[in-house]
């Protein structure tokens, strides 16, 4: 295969200026509330959610908010995680959300949960991404964090891995290279798109 870096970094930058030119707060509102009813339809009620903690993503830039699902999922009685970063190069590791507790602004400004939370270890991993495809294929900020998550975490069990984004962000071919791990749902506001038995 080719190496698709250059693919994957011009991808990047037409991904980016469509998901940043959704700037409707009704929209986005509406996509939030949206994905977390396909959450809740797709994949709770028909029971495909192993035990044990959702890891969610505090929203950075223009991505599709998550926090009505993680704020269901959590009145829900199930625990819920929160990425934090370390150095480029590097897996994520997850720390147990505490909605009541302040957050603390980690690497690249995304607010984490503080050192004094738990760490956790997710059965399924929330992915935010820039674009997705109708094979499951993800593209991301190019730091590789999530296919590293993904190949560490799945090294030890099975992680279920729902991408969620914008229905306006798919794309008909992500470029994809070696290291991307797949997805097993992608959620937007529109359809539950499933990749894996
Ligand atoms: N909300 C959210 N949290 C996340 C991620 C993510 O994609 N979204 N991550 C996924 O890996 C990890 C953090 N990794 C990141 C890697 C690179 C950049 C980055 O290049 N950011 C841009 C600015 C983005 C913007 O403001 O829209 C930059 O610094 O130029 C950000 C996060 C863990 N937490
Ligand atoms: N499991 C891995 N082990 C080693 N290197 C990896 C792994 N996964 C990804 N990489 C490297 O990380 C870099 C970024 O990968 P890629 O362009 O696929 O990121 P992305 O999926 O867009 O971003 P992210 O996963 O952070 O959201 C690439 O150089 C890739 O080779």
């Amino acid at each position: 295969m080719t190496d698709p870096r250059a693919a994957k970094d011009a991808a990047r930058v037409r991904a980016r200026a469509r998901r940043d030119s959704l700037t409707d707060d009704g929209v986005r509102a509406f996509a939030a509330d949206a994905v977390r009813g396909r959450f809740l339809e797709a994949l709770v009620r028909p029971g495909l959610i192993p035990d044990g903690p959702v890891a969610g993503y505090w929203p950075l830039g223009s991505e599709l908010d998550a926090r009505p699902l993680l704020l269901h999922l959590k009145a829900a009685g199930r625990p819920v995680a929160l990425p934090v970063s370390g150095p480029r190069g590097q897996a994520l590791t997850f720390r147990d959300w505490d909605p009541a507790q302040p957050l603390a602004a980690g690497r690249y400004g995304i607010h984490e949960p503080g050192a004094d939370r738990p760490e956790a270890v997710p059965a399924v991993l929330l992915v935010p991404m820039l674009a997705f495809d109708r094979s499951g294929h993800r593209l991301g900020y190019g730091a590789g964090y999530y296919d590293r998550t993904l190949d560490a975490l799945r090294a030890v069990r099975p992680v279920l891995a729902v991408g969620v984004a914008f229905a306006a962000q798919e794309m008909d071919a992500v470029p994809c290279g070696a290291h991307d791990e797949r997805l097993d749902w992608i959620l937007t506001e529109r359809e539950a798109l499933r990749f894996t038995q």
